[in-house]
């Protein structure tokens, strides 16, 4: 299954069998958490689109679905140490309980810039549900509720992260052989 993409992977560090299972416990955590409350999920295209899919449909509760485009790299492949919204959320988040839901946490300054100005607009409350976190690379301490798996420090590729666009259907998360990015 999936031969043409995995024949381009070095190796698997998460299957597809371990994420179902993660990202349903994770939706039963914040089903249980936010009882009652007025959630909106926020996803941040397109990184979060596969893990959004599939936590949504995990959490038992009437939620709302938002994204937001955002990028803090511009046309660099260094940060620039803050975020430009490129496409920003549909409606107001005033009062709302939100949860960002993000691929992947790595420096965390997409992350640390974002939830202040969501908070700035009034919401309730403001939490992450990350799938992968590289804590390795950390330079902005970040607080993330709800944390699917720890990774190392290597490139990853698959469940909505990328490489030059590709491998985001890519339904496990492995680490690409590295002939791919010589080709690329
Ligand atoms: O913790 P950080 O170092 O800020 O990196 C994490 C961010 O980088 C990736 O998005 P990217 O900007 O590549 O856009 P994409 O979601 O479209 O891939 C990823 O989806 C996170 O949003
Ligand atoms: O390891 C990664 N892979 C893909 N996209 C990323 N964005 C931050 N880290 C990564
Ligand atoms: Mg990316």
């Amino acid at each position: 299954m999936m031969d043409n993409l995995m024949k381009d992977i070095r190796k698997v560090l998460i299957t597809r069998e371990q994420l179902q299972k993660r990202v349903a416990e994770m939706g039963q955590e914040i089903t249980r958490d936010y009882q009652g409350k007025d959630v909106v999920l926020v996803g941040i295209l397109k990184g979060a689109m596969p893990f959004l899919c599939d936590l949504m449909r995990c959490i038992d509760l009437p939620v709302t679905l938002d994204t937001m485009v955002v990028s803090s790299y511009g046309d660099n492949t260094v940060s620039s140490g803050s975020i430009n919204i490129k496409k920003d959320l549909d409606k107001d988040i005033r009062g709302k309980h939100v949860i960002v839901v993000e691929d992947i946490i790595d420096t965390g300054i997409t992350m640390d810039s974002l939830v202040p100005l969501l908070k700035k607009r009034g919401a309730a409350s403001v939490e992450l549900a990350i799938c992968l976190n590289k804590k390795e690379r950390r330079e902005r301490d970040v607080f993330v509720k709800y944390i699917g798996f720890d990774i190392p420090d290597e490139f990853i590729v698959g469940y909505g992260c990328d490489y030059a666009e590709k491998y985001r259907n890519l339904p496990e998360v492995g680490v690409l052989k590295p002939e791919v990015y010589v080709r690329g």
